[in-house]
């Protein structure tokens, strides 16, 4: 499993890619209302590759995120991206912004979950299970925030996500790797958003010489309104791609699990 050669990988972020980052931060709306963590759990769409936290974000909350973050200035993307680049036609907005990043993993039932300190995560693991699951001791959010708006005829096509180092901001600042895609969606067919689901291609079994399988079926994930969807990245990612919208807006916040390195 895991990129080949080949394979596309998703755009450069931050320093490599143009125009630059804004500098301003957004004045971003509180977390509010959110249901309690304690009715709130991880889980394991796909083993070790997906898991999900619906209802993450209420969708009272969504919809002021949808009206605010369609204030901000996004960018269309290129049609065209460089050779070895993803196809990838949306409009988004990218910022490094340390302490939204922060609030979207302290501020909610993030951190909690991930790190199973509630009464229940869900997935029942122990500390070693949990380590193994998101490949180190988790300590934060990239901070390198990405919206995502597609309209009608925009999607994102099939690719990798990289794992990056990072650094995490404090007194001392913590070296960090990202190990896990965090992709939280605003809309979906209840805001009248058509298409536009995240579809995940499970690699075949390897080892067996020219099996007779058919290859393992496409995991679509839904979109689905305030629902929080981790998936794993770097050397295990899974192909995937985000599916044309056919029919009004599919707004996502995408940053990354960070581990310490
Ligand atoms: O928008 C989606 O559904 C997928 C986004 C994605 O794959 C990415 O941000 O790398
Ligand atoms: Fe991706």
């Amino acid at each position: 499993m895991g990129p080949k050669k080949k394979s596309k990988t998703e755009l450069p972020t931050k320093a490599a890619q143009k125009p630059s980052t804004p500098t301003v931060t957004p004045n971003w709306p509180a977390f509010a209302p959110l249901i309690p963590e304690s009715d709130l759990s991880l889980q394991e769409t796909l083993a070790g590759q997906i898991v999900t936290i619906p209802n993450f974000w209420t969708a009272t909350l969504c919809k002021t995120y949808v009206s605010f973050l369609s204030s901000l200035p996004l960018s269309t993307t290129p049609g065209k991206p460089k050779k070895g680049d993803a196809v990838r036609v949306n409009d988004r907005f990218q910022i490094d912004d340390p302490a939204f990043a922060e609030r979207l993993w302290s501020g909610t039932a993030l951190k909690n979950l991930v790190l199973g300190n509630g009464e229940n995560d869900g997935l029942g693991l122990d500390e070693a299970q949990r380590r193994k699951l998101w490949g180190g001791e988790v300590i934060g959010l990239n901070p390198n925030i990405r919206i995502y708006r597609y309209t009608k005829g925009q999607f994102f096509d099939q690719h990798y996500d990289d794992s990056n180092n990072v650094t995490l901001p404090g007194s001392p600042s913590v070296p960090a790797r990202t190990t896990w895609t965090l992709l939280l969606y605003l809309t979906s067919p209840a805001t009248g958003c058509i298409g536009g689901e995240t579809v995940f291609y499970p690699e075949p079994e390897t080892g067996k010489k020219k099996s007779r399988e058919p290859p393992p079926e496409p995991f679509v994930v839904e979109l689905e309104v305030g629902l929080a969807l981790l998936h794993r990245h770097g050397a295990q990612c899974m192909l995937h791609e985000g599916r044309e919208v056919t029919n009004g807006e599919k707004w996502v916040i995408r940053s990354d699990l960070c581990v310490r390195r």
